[in-house]
């Protein structure tokens, strides 16, 4: 009969854990004995919890399945709390695993050590940025347990608790099942097919936008093949960045309203028909659009529910109900699908020596992609992830609704970990200084993902908006000269021509981290940015 931690584990790689991100301590030791020894799932450690959290959250966006987080307890688990936050906001299936005193310590009498308020403060906070939580104390219940907040993860799409007593590591227990999908009524799948199909076709215009819940449940293709059949046009939110890259015949382009393209906002603020998938009905996604969506004309489907006008469909399940949508589609008229071409990316940088400009990156990297192939990205919350938007559409996991920093460095991390294929990673040196230095430990597992860091040495999005504050201005910490003490190698660029020639290098260069540290003036943004400023300056005054 396996062991409670040996039954965890099998059940987590049942229900789609492909690797562990963590740090130990002394209420996980005796777990992590048994994660290193049982050799279930490959493990990852970095150093500073909010790191190991990221990670997790990164793997997880981009196999599309669980992502697991280990830590000790209180001190540990506490540290993770913004990085499960964020996996929540963002619908990430993150499992956090955190260590916890066992039966006789929690009766000592004593406080413990790690304990911030009572010993159930721990559970009490991470209830709340977690759609379902289990404490592993009594073997005869775990397996059920766990396999529910397993199901919850994966169904919900949002980051679950398990709390782990170490007293409860070595007990015999049965194996964790894997519980069936909650499946939609057929019925109302039906109905609700019917009347979305119907919308569509019957619309002046219309298109699909797509967000981050449709990567997550692994639907990409099937929207692009219901995109092609209905003949419409796709497009994705600022968070959805990234999504649908193999699918360009039907990907428009990124909505970014008043900071982006005027034929993508002619597509979305013109339909009289929107069909919205997995989208997450955000500031950052909408805010600063022209007109408010219409509920009249919006279908939106997110978080297994189906809002149609006024009235809701629940228990829908994506996968179903786009499977039921392509089963409807191909009876109708179908519309010209919007060719390719509708966004322009800049390219061909001139690699001369003028000082370089933020756009300048985006049009470095999209000649590196169409010279060596894409990479997978990754980009922290800064200019960085305002330049991503100007870079051809390539998968990308960032904060682009949560917008907390010290995502990028961790997650490009976890992706290298999860996919094994390199990253590219985009951040900014305010959120380099945060979790940048987890690039020491890509050497002990041989990862080597090429970093480009924004070194305008400020917190230039902060300045966009309030230019008048000094505090913005951050001093020059040298990036690249430290690279190398921590396993990598490490390149200042100040010209075009050097960035060309660095990004070029570093691509060829395989074994170790390549840090390209891009100096940038103060006071000078992407294109993307400065739109977006003066967008939210320009919303928020007519709202005044
Ligand atoms: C954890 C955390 N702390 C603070 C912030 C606020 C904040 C921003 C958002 C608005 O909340 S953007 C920004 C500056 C980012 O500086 P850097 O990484 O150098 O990028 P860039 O210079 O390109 O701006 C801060 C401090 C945040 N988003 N997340
Ligand atoms: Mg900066």
């Amino acid at each position: 009969m396996p062991t409670l931690a040996s039954a965890l584990l099998q059940g987590l790689k049942d229900h789609g854990a492909r690797e562990i991100f963590g740090i130990p301590g002394d209420f996980v030791l005796p777990l992590y004995k048994v994660i290193e020894e049982s050799n279930i799932l490959p493990h990852y450690e970095l150093s500073h919890e909010p790191g190991v959290g990221f990670a997790a959250d990164a793997a997880a966006r981009y196999h599309a399945g669980l992502g697991v987080a280990v830590v000790t307890y209180g001190a540990g688990a506490f540290n993770t709390v913004n990085a499960i936050a964020g996996a929540y906001a963002e619908r990430s299936p993150v499992v956090l695993i955190a260590g916890a005193p066992g039966a006789r310590e929690r009766s000592s009498g004593f406080m413990l050590h790690h304990q911030a308020r009572t010993v159930d403060t721990q559970f009490a906070v991470l209830k709340e940025v977690t759609c379902d939580q289990a404490v592993l104390n009594d073997a005869a219940t775990a397996p059920a347990e766990i396999a529910r907040v397993l199901r919850s993860a994966r169904e919900r799409s949002l980051p679950v608790y398990i709390e782990f007593p170490r007293d409860m590591v070595a007990a015999p227990c049965e194996e964790v099942p894997v519980l069936p999908r909650t499946e939609a009524d057929p019925d109302a799948l039906a109905e609700c097919a019917d009347e979305i199909v119907a919308r569509l076709k019957t619309a002046k215009s219309a298109a699909i936008i797509v967000d981050i819940e449709i990567r997550r449940y692994g639907v990409e293709e099937q929207v692009a093949q219901l995109a092609r059949k209905l003949g419409l046009p796709v497009v994705t939110t600022f968070m959805g960045r990234g999504l649908m890259e193999n699918a360009p015949d039907v990907v428009a382009g990124t909505y970014l309203s008043a900071a982006g393209d005027e034929s993508i906002n002619r597509l979305v603020e013109d339909a009289d028909a929107l069909l919205l998938l997995g989208v997450i009905l955000s500031d950052t996604n909408f805010a600063l659009s022209q007109r408010v969506l219409d509920p009249r004309h919006t279908m939106l489907a997110i978080d297994r529910e189906v809002r149609i006008g006024h009235h809701v469909y629940h228990e829908m399940p994506l996968e179903a109900l786009i499977g039921a949508l392509i089963a409807r589609a191909g009876t109708g008229r179908t519309r010209k699908a919007l060719a390719r071409g509708a966004m322009r990316y800049p390219r061909d940088l001139k690699a001369d020596d003028t000082a370089i400009m933020p756009s300048d990156i985006a049009a470095a990297i999209n000649d590196l992609f169409d010279k060596h192939g894409p990479m997978p990205m990754t980009a922290d919350i800064g200019d960085c992830l305002f330049t991503a938007m100007e870079i051809e559409n390539t998968a990308l996991a960032a904060p682009g609704y949560y917008a907390g920093m010290g995502f990028g460095v961790p997650a490009g991390i976890g992706v290298a970990a999860a996919t094994g294929r390199r990253p590219l990673i985009l951040v900014g040196d305010g959120a380099f200084q945060m979790t940048g230095w987890e690039l020491g430990n890509c050497q002990r597992y041989g990862l080597d993902p090429i970093v480009v860091l924004f070194n305008n040495c400020s917190w230039e999005m902060l300045r966009a908006f309030q230019p008048e504050s000094a505090f913005n201005n951050l001093s020059d910490w040298h990036f690249a000269d430290i690279a190398k003490s921590i396993g990598g190698h490490g390149e200042r660029v100040a010209t075009r021509r050097q960035l060309v020639e660095a990004l070029d290098a570093a691509v060829k260069r395989r074994g170790k981290f390549s840090l390209v540290e891009v100096m940038l003036p103060r006071g000078v943004t992407s294109d993307t940015l400065a739109r977006f400023v003066s967008g939210f300056k320009a919303a928020r005054e007519k709202k005044a």
